[in-house]
């Protein structure tokens, strides 16, 4: 038997988190550069090469030994010239310099290179103006990176700078965390697929897209299934299709009425379920448990608490399926622009606009909080967490914000 009691935001995700630790995160698998950002690298990298493969110059100007030009003024005859890319043929003679540009080797012998600024050229020699050290704009072998050494650990998220350096030490592939599958489950007798006209109190499917969109923005791959009804065995017909899945959203008919059967439905079919209920607004009405391997969650059928409740619960869960770290969402403070007022017990996540003022961050409640209002769903860049136990905020009140959009507007 699941719990009943109604537990806090915290504590639900904590539960789930737990639950899931068994099976995160999934495995790796090995996929070409370009289709690694965003994912946790499942493998050291350990570049088999020193990067550079050999001491190169910093600048465009003359490499040489620097104990030729231990004072200014030392006069070098100009031996060659070396370019990015092509390596000069011969050592440098000793009591000589050579031309060298940025990022070309430098020759055998030399040690240093001065910049061309600090250089006159006098006919076929060269002047230098202050004394040169030994390394002076030298970029040496292996200085970036070591053959042997690991250059970024299994674990690591991989951003577009570690693709480069995946690709600089000669790699096409690399193996990182499978993306989790989520299979999409909206459910109401009142639902038709998107693209379809409702008849007579009928709606259009509008969470299993929306649902499908957070999926992917977490880091996992959508299933979209077709709407179930409110039926035990439309409900079972539909979960037997989602078998192999690493998670299963359902949306709707998990509230009290006599047709919110999606709890039965999937305890009939074999899941275990955790809990049932957090003590918040929106999303009062979520369930969690597991059914096999596959993580379930019921998400209210609300648009807005579906997409609130995920953003809570689900996305956390995907992200450590998918080797990532927590949440992947900056939490800051802000300072409400109203004053709000709220049931004591629950905690609120309140869907806001944001903008700086100062170096503070105004949180401003979108006009509607409905959460059977599609224009309550978008449009907002944070939820401004209203805590429990208290039933009222005053306008400026400091309250945490999990910040959702980098388009923080900056008015001043
Ligand atoms: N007596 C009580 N009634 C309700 C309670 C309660 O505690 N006691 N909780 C309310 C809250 S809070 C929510 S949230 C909803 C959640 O209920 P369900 O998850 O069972 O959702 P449904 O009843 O199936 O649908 C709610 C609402 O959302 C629309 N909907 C459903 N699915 C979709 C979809 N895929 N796309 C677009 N819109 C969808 C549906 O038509 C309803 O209007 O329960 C309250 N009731
Ligand atoms: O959770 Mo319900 O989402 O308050 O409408």
């Amino acid at each position: 038997m699941y719990k009943r009691s109604v537990l806090t935001p915290e504590t639900a995700r904590a539960r789930i988190l737990a639950a899931l630790s068994p099976l995160a995160p999934l495995a790796g698998e090995r996929v070409p550069l370009a289709d690694a950002v965003g994912r946790a690298l499942a493998e050291d990298l350990v570049p088999d090469r020193d990067l550079p493969a050999f001491d190169a110059s910093t600048m465009d100007g003359y490499a040489l030994r620097a104990a030729d030009a231990r004072r200014a003024g030392a006069r070098l005859p100009v031996a060659f010239e070396v370019y990015a890319g092509r390596p000069a043929a011969a050592p440098l003679p000793p009591g000589s310099c050579c031309r060298i540009f940025t990022g070309a080797p430098l020759p055998a012998g030399a040690d240093a290179v001065e910049m061309q600024e600090e250089v006159r050229r006098a006919g076929k020699a060269a002047v230098f103006r202050r004394p040169v050290a030994a390394g002076r704009f030298v970029r040496a072998r292996g200085s970036d990176l070591a053959a042997g050494a690991v250059a970024l650990a299994a674990g690591a998220v991989v951003d577009p700078g570690a693709v480069g350096l995946a690709a600089g030490i000669g790699r096409a592939e690399l193996v990182v965390r499978r993306r989790p599958r989520v299979a999409i489950l909206p459910t109401g007798d009142e639902l038709v697929p998107p693209g379809s006209v409702p008849g007579p109190g009928e709606l259009v499917d509008s969470n299993g897209l929306a649902l499908a969109a957070a999926v992917r923005e977490a880091g996992g791959e959508p299933i979209l299934l077709r709407p179930a009804r409110d039926e035990a065995a439309s409900l079972s017909a539909a979960l037997a299709a989602v078998r192999g899945a690493d998670a299963l959203l359902t949306s709707g008919g998990v509230s009290v009425g006599e047709r919110d059967l999606v709890r039965a439905a999937l305890e009939h079919a074999g899941a275990r379920l955790d809990f049932w209920r957090v003590a918040m607004r929106p999303g009062k009405p979520f369930a969690f448990g597991l059914w096999g391997t596959t993580a379930v969650f019921g998400l209210p059928g609300n648009p807005a608490s579906t997409l609130v409740t995920f953003e809570l619960f689900v996305r956390p869960a995907l992200r450590a399926l998918a080797g990532l770290p927590g949440s992947g969402r900056v939490v800051s403070v802000g300072r409400l622009a109203s004053a709000q007022e709220k049931p004591a017990e629950l905690t609120v996540y309140l869907r806001c606009r944001v903008r700086h003022s100062g170096d503070e961050l105004v949180l401003e409640p979108l006009r509607t909080q409905v959460s059977g209002n599609l224009s309550s769903t978008t449009g907002h860049a944070a939820l401004a967490v209203l805590p429990p136990g208290r039933a009222r905020l005053a306008r400026g009140a400091r309250v945490r914000a999990i910040l959702l959009a980098p388009d923080v507007r900056h008015d001043g």
